[in-house]
C-alpha cells in the first residue's frame, strides 16, 4: 500500500515518529504532547506492539467478561471509554484501518509510534550510543530527524535536524507539518507513481490533457427567449437591474408594527394586500395588516404573525415576545441591484431560469450549440427497427452517444451506419468536418481495424490512436480535419459510454463555455473486493446507496463485460479505481462518478 491509499481517509495530519528502542521515544513523546496541547494541539497516539499486551485488569468485569469469550468489549464511562476487540487480525494490524477507528473529529493531528516500514510521513529520532543506523537513509519518508549532541551526521544532509531534547523546536516542527498538511488530493484520474514503469500508454488524466489542449471554445452568441436557454451556456455576466426581492417586504400573514415597548395594545390603522402599498409611516403603537410578500410600510420595525394575534376591532395585542426586525425581508438581500447575479459560462438549469426571471429578464444572450456529427462503423452493425442480417449486431453505440449529446446539450448531426470502405469513410468525414464541430465514431480503433480509418485520416487531416491505461474503454483515437475535432471511440458498448464520459464530455462543455468542468466525485465504502490492476484506471459499474448508518457504500452491477450495456442501466454510478491502486478489499473506500451528469 502506498502512502495515499494509507491516508486516503485521513482528515487530519499523520506523522510517524520512527526510532529504535532505547532511543527515548516515550520519554520525548511524554514531554512533546503536553507541550503540543499548551499550543492547541487535540492528539491521537496509535502505537504498535508486537506482544500479547492487555491494559485491563483481571478481577475487573470487562475483563472477566472478555475472558468469558466477548470478542468485543466495549467499556466506558463519562470519562474514558475503550473498546478491547480480540481475534481481529492474523497477521500486522493494517494501519488505514486502525487510522479510520480513530474519531477524527475530536482530533488535531494523529502521532504514529511503529509501522517503521510503512511509507508515512516520520520523525526519525537517533541517539549515538544506542549504536543502530540511521533509518533516513534508506526511508525517504523521513521529513527531519531529532539527534542528540554525539550523534554525527553528514554535512550535505538537506533534513532539518533537531536537538532531541529541544521540546520546543520538534513542537514548532510538528506545527509546521500540521500547517503545511494537505488531505490526499482529489485527483482520482491522475498519474500516481506508476511513470517508474515505462509507459507505453497514457493515463487518463493525460488523454484529458492532450485533447483538452485542442479544444477552442466556440465564440459566436445568439439571444433566446428565457425558456429557450434551458440547458444552454451563459455567453456573458447578468447584472441584477433591480432589487430581489424589490421592496422590503412582509415574510409572513400578520401585523406589521411600529414597536411601542409600554403597549400591549396595537392600533389597527390599515390592511396591505399583496401587490399593494401603505403610502403612510407607521407611529408607535401603530400596526398595518399585511399579506405574505406586500411591501411593509416606512416605520416598521417588525412583522407579528397572524397564528399569535388577537385582533378586536381596530386593537390587537400579541402573545410573546416581539423580536424587532424579526419576518422582515429586506430589499436586494437575495440579489442588490447591480450586483452579478450570474456570471458568463455558468449553464441554465430550472434554478438559473428562476432566478433570472426573477429579476425580469425575458432574454437571455448563449452560446452557440457545438454541432456534432455521428456515425457508426462496421459491415455487422445493423439499424435497430431493420431485420437483423447473420452474424450481425444491431447498433446501439450511436444511441447512447446521441442521448448523451442531447443530455449536453449539443446539436446532433446523425449521419447512420456507414459502408465499411474506404471511401464512404472519405466522403462522410469530408462532409462532416465541413458543417459539425466534432465527430464521433465508434468502432474500428484496435490493433485489427486501424490501418482503415487512418490512412483517410492522415489524407485529410491529423490522427493518433491512443492506448488509455483504462478499461473499459483502452483504444482511443484523437484527430483533426481543419478545426472539427475528431473522436474514433471504442466499438464495445459500454467502452463507448466510458470514454465518452471522461473525455468526450469535459471536450465539450470546454467548448461549449465550461472550461472548468470536472465530473462530480464521491468517496463511498465498497461493498464487495475489487479487483484492478496497478497502472490502470478501472471504471466499473457500480450501485451507490446509503446504508443503514446514513454512510455511502457501493456495490457493483455484477459481471462487468465492456460489452454488457445492462450493467449501465443498472448501475446509477462508475466505481473509479485509481491508477495506483490493485485489488481493493471490501471496506475500503474508492472514488464513486455518478452518472447524474449524462445518463
Ligand atoms: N488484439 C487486440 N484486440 C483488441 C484490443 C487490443 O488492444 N488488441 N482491444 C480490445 C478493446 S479494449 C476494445 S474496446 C475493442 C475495441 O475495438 P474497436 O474499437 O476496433 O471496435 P470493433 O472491433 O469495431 O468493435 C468491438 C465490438 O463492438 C461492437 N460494436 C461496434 N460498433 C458498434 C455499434 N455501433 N453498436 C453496438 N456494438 C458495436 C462490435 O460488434 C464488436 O463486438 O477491441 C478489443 N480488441
Ligand atoms: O475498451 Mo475495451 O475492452 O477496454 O472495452
Amino acid at each position: 500500500m502506498n502512502v495515499d491509499q494509507i491516508l486516503a481517509d485521513c482528515r487530519v495530519p499523520v506523522l510517524g515518529i520512527c526510532a529504535y528502542s532505547g532511543t527515548g521515544k516515550t520519554t520525548l513523546l511524554k514531554k512533546l504532547i503536553p507541550e503540543l496541547n499548551r499550543r492547541g494541539k487535540r492528539l491521537a497516539v496509535v502505537k504498535h506492539a508486537h506482544h500479547n499486551f492487555d491494559v485491563d485488569i483481571p478481577g475487573k468485569d470487562s475483563y472477566e467478561l472478555r475472558k468469558a469469550g466477548a470478542e468485543q468489549m466495549l467499556v466506558a464511562s463519562h470519562v474514558r471509554r475503550c473498546l478491547m476487540a480480540e481475534k481481529v487480525t492474523d497477521g500486522d494490524p493494517d494501519l488505514k484501518e486502525l487510522l479510520a477507528m480513530i474519531d477524527q473529529s475530536r482530533v488535531d493531528m494523529i502521532l504514529v509510534e511503529g509501522f517503521k516500514k510503512l511509507p508515512l510521513p516520520k520523525l526519525e529520532l537517533h541517539r549515538a550510543e544506542v549504536g543502530k543506523p540511521f533509518v533516513y537513509t534508506q526511508d525517504d519518508a523521513i521529513q527531519a530527524l531529532a539527534v542528540d549532541a554525539d550523534t554525527q551526521l553528514p554535512a550535505d544532509l538537506s533534513l532539518p535536524v533537531m536537538d532531541i531534547n529541544d521540546v520546543d523546536a520538534i513542537a514548532d516542527f510538528i506545527e509546521t507539518f500540521v500547517a503545511d498538511w494537505k488531505p490526499v488530493g482529489y485527483a482520482p484520474l491522475g498519474t500516481c507513481g506508476c511513470d517508474d514503469v515505462e509507459r507505453k500508454q497514457l493515463s487518463v488524466a493525460q488523454g484529458i490533457a492532450r485533447i483538452l489542449n485542442e479544444v477552442k471554445p466556440v465564440s459566436s452568441t445568439e439571444t433566446l427567449p428565457l425558456l429557450d436557454a434551458q440547458n444552454r451556456v451563459l455567453a456573458e455576466d447578468m447584472a441584477s437591474p433591480i432589487n430581489v426581492p424589490q421592496h422590503t417586504n412582509s415574510a409572513m400573514d400578520g401585523y406589521a408594527i411600529c414597536h411601542a415597548p409600554e403597549t400591549s395594545h396595537y392600533t389597527v390603522v390599515a390592511e396591505v394586500l399583496a401587490g399593494y402599498g401603505y403610502d403612510g409611516t407607521l407611529l408607535p403603537g401603530q400596526a398595518v395588516k399585511i399579506m405574505t410578500g406586500a411591501p411593509v410600510p416606512a416605520g416598521t420595525d417588525a412583522v407579528i404573525m397572524r397564528e399569535v394575534a388577537d385582533q378586536q376591532g381596530d386593537q390587537v395585542c400579541f402573545q410573546g415576545e416581539i423580536e424587532l426586525g424579526q419576518n422582515i425581508r429586506n430589499a436586494g438581500e437575495d440579489i442588490a441591484e447591480g450586483a452579478c447575479a450570474l456570471t458568463a459560462g455558468k449553464r441554465i438549469g430550472p434554478a438559473e431560469l428562476g432566478l433570472l426571471g426573477s429579476l425580469g429578464l425575458g432574454q437571455l444572450p448563449v452560446l452557440r450549440r457545438p454541432k456534432v456529427a455521428v456515425f457508426s462503423t462496421g459491415d455487422e452493425v445493423c439499424q435497430p427497427g431493420e431485420p437483423l442480417k447473420p452474424n450481425c449486431i444491431f447498433d446501439s453505440n450511436r444511441f447512447t452517444i446521441q442521448g448523451m449529446l442531447a443530455k449536453l446539450g449539443c446539436e446532433v448531426i446523425d449521419l447512420g451506419i456507414l459502408e465499411d470502405t474506404e471511401d464512404a469513410m472519405a466522403s462522410a468525414l469530408q462532409q462532416a468536418s465541413e458543417t459539425a464541430d466534432v465527430v464521433l465514431t465508434s468502432g474500428g480503433v484496435s490493433v485489427g481495424d486501424a490501418d482503415f480509418i487512418k490512412p483517410v485520416m492522415e489524407r485529410l487531416g491529423s490522427i493518433d490512436f491512443w492506448k488509455i491505461a483504462m478499461r473499459p474503454g483502452r483504444p482511443l483515437a484523437f484527430g483533426k480535419i481543419n478545426d472539427t475535432l475528431l473522436f474514433g471511440l471504442p466499438g464495445n458498448p459500454v467502452a463507448v459510454m466510458v470514454s465518452f464520459m471522461q473525455f468526450v464530455q469535459p471536450a465539450l462543455r470546454k467548448m461549449m463555455g465550461e472550461p472548468d468542468w470536472k465530473p462530480q466525485m464521491m468517496r463511498a465504502t465498497t461493498c464487495e473486493p475489487l479487483r484492478s490492476k496497478v497502472g490502470r484506471t478501472e471504471f466499473q459499474r457500480g450501485i451507490m446507496q446509503l446504508n443503514a448508518l446514513g454512510e455511502l457504500t457501493v456495490t457493483t452491477t455484477g459481471a462487468q463485460g465492456s460489452g454488457m450495456l445492462s450493467s449501465m442501466v443498472e448501475g446509477n454510478c462508475l466505481i473509479v479505481v485509481e491508477e495506483c491502486q490493485g485489488n481493493v478489499a471490501a471496506g475500503d473506500s474508492v472514488w464513486v462518478q455518478p452518472f447524474a451528469d449524462l445518463l
